[in-house]
């Protein structure tokens, strides 16, 4: 029985999607939700002690999938949306400079981008085809400027979403050769820090739904 990996930032999220899971009619047995915490530094070590301890029992993940809340970028993905990551995208890693801000890749130290698998994205997009479908950025600082917001866009045109863990993840499926894919919810807009427009309900509730038509 080869088992699928949904990590989440928090509870709140594995609660969602443990209720997608069981809505699902799928052998919850066959599907294990852990939160490994927020940022990208707790869900890479989480998520690639989770693969390794899995490897090493002789019961290794078949793929590992970031699911949660995220910021959408308005007009590409509002809040209740569903999005798929096309790419995930480590947004703030890297160097600035007077002429702006410099990516990892472009100091020659490896990549800020890394491909969902492309067998897992299909399956997703699929059983969701109402997601939207884009790249997703991490972050480990959540946007809360329009001056923010519109600097992501112009240095990557194709996102639709932020949060702070998917690279993280893609980076321990990578390195354990694991297929990796990015799910999320929109809880609020990108844009100027208000906390009170977050609609955590409607984010969780929706990622309960996506969770149990990807799972079904
Ligand atoms: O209130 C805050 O400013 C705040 C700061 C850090 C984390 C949170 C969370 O609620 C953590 C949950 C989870 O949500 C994802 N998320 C949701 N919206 C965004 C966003 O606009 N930008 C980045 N991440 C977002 C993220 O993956 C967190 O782990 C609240």
């Amino acid at each position: 029985m080869t088992r699928l990996l949904i990590v989440t930032a928090v509870e709140a999220e594995a609660a969602a999607v443990r209720t997608g899971v069981l809505a699902s009619g799928v052998d919850p047995a066959t599907v294990d939700v852990i939160p490994v915490g927020v940022g990208p530094a707790a869900a890479a070590a989480g998520t690639a002690r989770l693969l390794a301890l899995a490897e090493a029992g002789g019961a290794a993940y078949r793929a590992v999938i970031s699911a949660g809340i995220a910021g959408g970028f308005p007009g590409r993905a509002e809040v209740g949306a569903t999005v798929l990551g096309a790419r995930t995208i480590a947004a703030d890693l890297g160097a600035e400079s007077p002429e702006g801000f410099l990516p990892v890749d472009r100091l020659g130290f490896g990549s800020n981008l890394l491909e969902a698998d492309p067998a897992l994205l299909k399956t997703l997009t699929t059983a969701l085809p109402h997601a939207i479908v884009g790249d997703i950025l991490t972050l480990s600082t959540v946007t809360g400027t329009a001056g923010t917001a519109a600097a992501l866009l112009t240095r990557h045109p194709d996102a639709v979403a932020e949060a702070m863990e998917g690279y993280g993840v893609a980076c321990a499926a990578q390195a354990a050769g694991v297929p990796c894919g990015e799910l999320r919810t929109v809880s609020n807009p990108i844009g100027p820090r208000d906390r009170a427009a977050w609609r955590l309900r409607e984010a969780f509730s929706a990622l309960t739904e996506a969770t149990a038509a990807a799972c079904g």
